[in-house]
């Protein structure tokens, strides 16, 4: 199978990375194209891939088609590009905000489109994406893009409604987990930790805190729960966490992230 992807960004190279790492398909058959010669350079030696400044020569070659420019370039390269896109190609969408029908008007042909929304977690192996297909594709392409997407992390098939929320909840979040990260790592580095090593604590009790919601099955506040000792330490951190109204912080970031989904 032969993948393409036009632009080869942060979010690309995820993908990239993950898909060779996981040997979904071989370097060789993965084709994509940048605009400029050092980010070409620079991609290269980075995935070992091939890259061309020819979108078009990106869109012959694939089977599988990702667009992973930024949602305000989609137009332009869409019209760059329809006309050497074959009928056989699954075309993958990765922006927030472009719909389905707004992508099918564009191509002018029927053509099978697939929204998608990952994260950069791809370039670990721990991806979390939707996917959601157009009435031209069968269950055996959406399949084949989640098979793809799947090499790289979790994958799931939502309504395209829903791509929105993915985008606050996992697309974007990465973000918000980072800095979450930071401050913690911050504070931390505040009260005399070597600032690598306060990383790595912080980080590891996050992937230990995530593990446990989703192997445990349990209640996100019952785990929170069997942290809190009586008269303990935690419990007047979760105190100070209320106060500064962190779950409203995340609420309401959310709500601005979604919603500027939906405005792109
Ligand atoms: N960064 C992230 O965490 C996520 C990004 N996305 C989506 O992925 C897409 C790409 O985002 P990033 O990788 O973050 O952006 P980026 O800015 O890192 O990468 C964009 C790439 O597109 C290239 N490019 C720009 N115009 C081009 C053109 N006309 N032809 C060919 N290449 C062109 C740039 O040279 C660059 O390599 C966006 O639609 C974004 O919304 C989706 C989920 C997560
Ligand atoms: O910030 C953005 O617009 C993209 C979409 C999801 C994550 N990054």
């Amino acid at each position: 199978m032969k993948i393409g992807f036009i632009g080869c960004g942060n979010m690309a190279s995820a993908m990239i990375g993950g898909i060779i790492k996981n040997q979904v398909t071989a370097p060789a058959d993965i084709l994509a194209s940048t605009k400029t010669a050092a980010s070409r350079e620079k991609k290269k030696e980075e995935l070992g891939i091939a890259l061309t400044a020819d979108n078009r020569e990106v869109a012959a070659f694939a089977d599988v088609l990702i667009l992973a420019v930024k949602p305000f370039y989609y137009e332009e390269v869409i019209k760059e590009i329809r006309d050497v896109v074959s009928e056989d190609t699954i075309v993958v969408s990765i922006a927030p905000g472009k719909k389905l029908a707004w992508m099918e008007g564009l191509f002018e042909k029927p053509l099978k489109i697939v929204r998608t929304m990952p994260n950069t977690p791809a370039l670990v192996g721990e991806g979390m994406s939707c996917v959601c297909g157009n009435e031209k594709c069968s269950s055996e392409d959406v399949d084949t893009v989640c098979r793809i997407f799947a090499g790289f992390g979790k994958t799931e098939i939502v309504e395209e409604d829903m791509i929105d929320v993915v985008v606050g909840v996992s697309g974007s979040s990465p973000a918000y987990v980072f800095m979450f990260i930071e401050a913690m790592a911050d504070a931390a580095v505040a009260d005399g930790m070597p600032r690598a090593q306060a990383y790595r604590f912080a980080a590891q009790a996050v992937l230990g805190s995530a593990k446990m919601v989703l192997e445990t099955g349990k209640h996100p506040g019952e785990l929170k729960d069997m942290v809190c000792s009586q008269k303990g330490t935690t419990i007047e951190a979760v105190r100070v966490l209320e106060e500064k109204g962190l779950r409203s912080a995340v609420f309401e970031a959310m709500k601005a992230c979604v919603k500027k989904g939906r405005e792109v």
